[in-house]
């Protein structure tokens, strides 16, 4: 999969590629990740790239020209790409529309600084407004780099084994299960005796109960616009008629 991602520092999210999962990635070509600057595209001696809002107000704008032409300039690499644009005003990155879009071969990322950019750029070339949370960052590259690292993890091959692409909790809705390696007793802790039995059946069983348990108790809201299976079901009742005792 290819990302192109327009922004004032493509160094910067060109990195992504250089550590861990996503380095290997990028080495076995199953990823690539451009840079596209506006500031290449700036033809006054003080390179330029912001501009003043019409309508006064603290801050700037990302300058419409600069920034038209490096997307401009992305289009043309990555003809097929939508184009995603950063923001906090945009549709909440979780892992449905993160699976959603690892679907596409490629994708256009549109990191705004400043105040953001003119919304006439936003209706002419972005085909999604994304958001990361409901906070304000000084530019949309760390969002684009989440969506690149959450996206790129589910591009067949990424992670070695796929298995633990879809056991990622969100992959299965539910929050994670805790984790345990060694030793053994750490501190007078003991690992919980079931993952040590050997037996898959009841580990599953533990680790969908964990999680259950888990995101009942830390994110209710997680069970609003989900249907749960009989076995969901019961595991939940169990866990309720403990905490009533
Ligand atoms: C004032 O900044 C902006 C204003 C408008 C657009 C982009 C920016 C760049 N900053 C961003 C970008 C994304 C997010 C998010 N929540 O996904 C947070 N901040």
């Amino acid at each position: 999969m290819r990302f192109g991602v327009v922004t004032l520092f493509p160094e910067w999210v060109e990195q992504l590629t250089s550590v861990g999962v996503l380095e290997r990635a990028s080495q076995n070509g199953l990823i690539s990740v451009t840079g596209f600057n506006p500031r290449d595209h700036a033809t006054d001696n003080h390179r330029s790239v912001d501009d003043r809002p019409f309508g006064g107000g603290p801050g700037m704008l990302m300058q419409v020209d600069t920034t038209e032409a490096a997307i401009i300039k992305a289009r043309e690499a990555l003809p097929n790409a939508p184009v995603v644009y950063l923001s906090p005003q945009g549709r909440a990155l979780n892992q449905p529309l993160v699976q959603e879009l690892a679907r596409l071969p490629e994708l256009i990322l549109l990191a705004g600084r400043y105040e953001g950019i003119d919304e006439r750029l936003v209706d002419e070339h972005v085909d999604l407004e994304v958001s990361l949370g409901d906070y304000v960052l000084s530019g949309g590259e760390l969002g684009a780099m989440v969506l690149i690292d959450a996206v790129s993890r589910m591009v067949p091959g990424v992670l070695g084994d796929q298995a633990s692409a879809e056991q990622d909790s969100f992959a299965a809705h539910w929050l994670d299960c805790p984790h345990f390696t060694r030793p053994v007793d750490y501190r007078g802790n003991t690992v919980p005796e079931v993952l040590r039995s050997g037996h898959h059946g009841r580990i599953e069983a533990w680790r969908l109960q964990q999680s259950l348990e888990r995101s009942w108790d830390r994110r209710p809201d997680l069970f609003e616009r989900k249907r749960l299976t009989t076995t969901e079901l019961s595991m939940i009742n169990e866990h309720l008629s403990t905490l009533e005792k």
